[in-house]
């Protein structure tokens, strides 16, 4: 399975690990340590994406961006924010250019 319904199927499951005991699952543990230790999760695991692209090697690149991914996924959560908000975000770039894009930040 390589498409974007498992990351809808995983968000699901860490949703569902909110009220999971945190002595028996690694996302429940996660979350009870809040928004900061979870961002410093995606730091990390952003930063081990970056050290395997550099390095060439396509297999860890795959694992450690499923890492970060997942710990992306977990911070959202916590943050409270809906996926929809980031999709929506995607879709209203859809079919604009990066550039365009850049230039209206800096309005
Ligand atoms: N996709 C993932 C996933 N990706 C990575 N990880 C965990 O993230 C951790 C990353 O490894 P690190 O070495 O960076 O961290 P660590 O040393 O294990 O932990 P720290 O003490 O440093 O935080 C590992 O423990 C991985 O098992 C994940 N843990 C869970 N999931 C998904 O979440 C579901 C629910 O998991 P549980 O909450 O554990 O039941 C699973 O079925 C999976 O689908």
């Amino acid at each position: 399975m390589s498409d974007v319904t498992v990351l809808e199927r995983l968000l699901v499951t860490i949703a569902e690990r909110r009220t999971a005991d945190p002595d028996g699952s690694y996302t429940a543990k996660l979350l009870s340590g809040g928004v900061p230790k979870i961002a410093q999760k995606v730091g990390e695991e952003a930063v081990e994406t970056v050290i395997e692209a550099l390095r060439g090697d396509r297999e860890s690149l795959a694992a450690e961006s499923a890492d970060l991914l997942y710990h992306l996924l977990v911070l959202w959560t916590a943050s409270g924010l809906e996926p929809t908000e980031v999709w929506d975000k995607l879709a209203e770039r859809e079919g604009t250019s990066g550039l365009a894009e850049k230039a209206a930040r800096q309005d």
